[in-house]
């Protein structure tokens, strides 16, 4: 459904270059969800323009459904929905009639296009508001009409940039629900999200950038039992137990991903759940007293954090 290869796109600025994308090698197979993670800046809006034909690559090949981006791209756009942040909808039309228009545009007659509209703006919690201006709705109102748009003319594969970005949290889960439904039935998705949690719940591969470069792609489940893995936490009576906590931790993980706080060790470990209750008996065997434990499961983030050395939040604020 997408290929590419070395992709890469360089803008020139005042003092030099930017370097968005480099050299970006992609293979999305029909059917498949995928999200595209990152900081701030990372390239994800970039990549996502030139594989919908919105901005030639400097370098590089890629093919979309098939096509290749630099010389179809009047097929590859009848094909691809593309929800950008912040689209079009920001004009004095009608909700309704923006529907309707863009979807005459790919062909559809008057009629279906009516009906789609209105079987949109419902799945989009929009009833009521078909004949408001797309101007004059709310911010999460217009997100969801720019939504419906890239839906209008059913493409084989969608492409969304932030989808749920200035959503409540019910628009939120209402939005996914539809999405959810749409790749149920069989519609490929990419897209990118600010929200790991979503990437987590939602996709069946991550791929994960930072600095125009691809520095992780798998499962979210193989990304994080491999990655980062599960965090114990020990917390001993005394600071001497601490220390021979860690000392046997060591030894079923390696060294660097056991920290010491005072009388709290911390363990990154595959499988801790497995792992626990064994370790726990070995401890006691040797008389080294643990007065709590917590297994928490890892997070995106803590995938990022492991690959990169900074949390994805805190990437995202500098
Ligand atoms: N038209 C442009 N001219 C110059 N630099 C640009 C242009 N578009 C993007 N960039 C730069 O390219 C880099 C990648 O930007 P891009 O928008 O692709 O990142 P992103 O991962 O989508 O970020 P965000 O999560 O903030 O949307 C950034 O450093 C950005 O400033």
């Amino acid at each position: 459904m997408i290929t590419a290869s070395g992709l890469s796109r360089t803008f020139k600025v005042k003092d030099g270059l930017v370097h968005a994308v480099r050299s970006l090698d992609l293979d999305v197979a029909e059917g498949e969800f995928v999200a595209f993670l990152g900081p701030n800046g990372a390239g994800k809006s970039t990549s996502l323009r030139m594989l919908t034909t919105l901005l030639p690559p400097t370098s590089g090949r890629a093919s979309v459904v098939g096509r290749d981006i630099r010389t179809d791209a009047v097929e590859i756009r009848k094909n691809i929905g593309y929800i950008g942040q912040g689209n079009g909808s920001g004009n004095e039309i009608r909700v309704v009639d923006e529907l309707t228009s863009h979807a005459r545009y790919y062909g559809m007659s008057r009629r279906a296009a009516r009906a789609r509209a209105h079987e949109l703006i419902g799945a989009m919690g929009l009833k009521g508001m078909e004949k408001r201006v797309a101007e004059r709705l709310s911010g999460g109102q217009r997100r969801r009409v720019d939504i419906a748009l890239g839906l209008m003319h059913s493409p084989r594969l969608l492409f969304l940039d932030e989808p749920s970005s200035g959503l409540d949290p019910h628009n939120r889960a209402m939005v996914w629900e539809h999405i959810r439904g749409l790749h149920r039935d069989g519609m490929t998705m990419f897209l990118t999200t600010h929200y790991l949690d979503e990437a987590d719940r939602l996709a069946d591969r991550v791929i994960v950038v930072d600095q125009g470069r691809v520095i992780a792609d798998d499962t979210p489940e193989r990304l994080k039992a491999d990655q980062a893995g599960d965090l114990i936490t020990f917390t001993t009576e005394h600071d001497a137990d601490a220390v021979l906590v860690a000392h046997h931790a060591e030894r079923v993980t390696t060294r660097e991903r056991v920290t010491v706080d005072g009388r709290q060790i911390r363990v990154r470990v595959a499988h801790g759940d497995e792992l626990l209750p064994a370790f726990l008996r070995h401890l006691d065997a040797l008389e080294i007293k643990v007065r709590g434990v917590t297994l928490d499961r890892p997070t995106l983030d803590d995938v990022f954090l492991s690959i990169t050395g900074r949390s994805l939040e805190e990437a995202d604020a500098q």
